[in-house]
C-alpha cells in the first residue's frame, strides 16, 4: 500500500473511532489538538483537486482505486471483468456510517453505487457523469459484516448509458439503483 492510501485508510479508522468514542474530556480535547497538529502539517502543501485515475488508465482497467485515497469516500475494492464491476467491502462499513441505530444511512448506499456506476462507465471508456441515480432501499444493511457491491451496463443509445447496480449483504441484495449516465466529452 502507498503512503497516501496508507494514511487515507488510517483517517477513515479515526472517523470511525470519533464517531462512537466514549473517552472523558480531557481525552477529546488532547485528540482534538492532535488532528489539528496533523491537518496543520498536511496543508503545507496541497493539491489543487483530489488525485484521480487518469482516464486513459480507467479505460479497460481490471482494477482502479481512485476514491481509495480519499478517506470522505468509504474504501472498497473495485474490480472490473467480462465487463461488470464488483467491489467488495470485506470489514464491513462500521457504526460511523449509520442512519437508522446500527443500520447503513441511505445516503451511503446511494454514494457507493455511484461510485462503482460511474467507475464502471469510464472502465467502458465513455467520459460520463451521472445524469439520474434511482434508488431502491429492499432491506436493512447491516454496518458489520462484508458487504459486496456489483454493477452492470444494461443499455447504450447515443450519449446516453444506462446501468443497473446492487449492495449486497450475503445472498440479499438491500439497495438496488439504475444510474443513466450521459456522455460529455
Ligand atoms: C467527466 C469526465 C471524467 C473524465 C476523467 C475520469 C477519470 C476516471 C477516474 C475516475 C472516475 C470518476 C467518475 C466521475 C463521475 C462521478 C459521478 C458523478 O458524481 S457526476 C456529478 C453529478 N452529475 C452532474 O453534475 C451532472 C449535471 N448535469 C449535467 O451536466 C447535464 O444535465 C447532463 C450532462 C447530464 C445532460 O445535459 P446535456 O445538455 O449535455 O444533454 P441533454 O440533452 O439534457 O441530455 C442528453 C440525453 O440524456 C437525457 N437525460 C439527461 N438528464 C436526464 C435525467 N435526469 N433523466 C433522464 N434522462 C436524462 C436527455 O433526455 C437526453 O436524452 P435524448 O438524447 O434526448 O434521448
Amino acid at each position: 500500500m502507498n503512503a497516501r492510501r496508507d494514511l487515507a485508510e488510517a483517517v477513515r479508522e479515526l472517523a470511525s473511532a470519533v464517531a462512537v468514542t466514549d473517552v472523558d474530556d480531557p481525552d477529546l480535547a488532547q485528540a482534538a489538538a492532535s488532528a489539528r497538529e496533523l491537518t496543520k502539517l498536511l496543508r503545507e502543501r496541497q493539491l489543487e483537486d483530489v488525485p484521480r485515475t487518469p482516464y486513459d488508465e480507467a479505460v479497460g482497467a481490471t482494477h482502479y482505486g481512485w476514491h481509495l485515497d480519499n478517506p470522505a469516500l468509504p474504501g472498497l475494492t473495485m474490480v472490473f471483468e467480462d465487463g461488470r464491476a464488483t467491489a467488495t467491502i470485506p470489514d464491513g462499513l462500521g457504526k460511523a456510517y449509520a442512519g437508522p441505530p446500527g443500520k447503513l444511512h441511505g445516503g451511503v448506499g446511494a454514494l457507493l453505487l455511484d461510485v462503482l456506476l460511474s467507475s464502471l462507465v469510464q472502465h467502458h471508456g465513455v467520459r460520463a457523469v451521472t445524469a439520474s441515480l434511482t434508488v431502491d432501499y429492499r432491506a436493512a444493511t447491516r454496518l458489520d459484516v462484508p458487504l459486496r457491491i456489483t454493477g452492470d451496463i444494461v443499455g447504450r443509445s447515443g450519449r446516453k448509458v444506462e446501468t443497473v447496480g446492487a449492495l449486497w449483504c450475503g445472498e440479499v441484495a438491500t439497495v438496488e439503483a439504475r444510474g443513466l449516465f450521459v456522455q460529455v466529452g
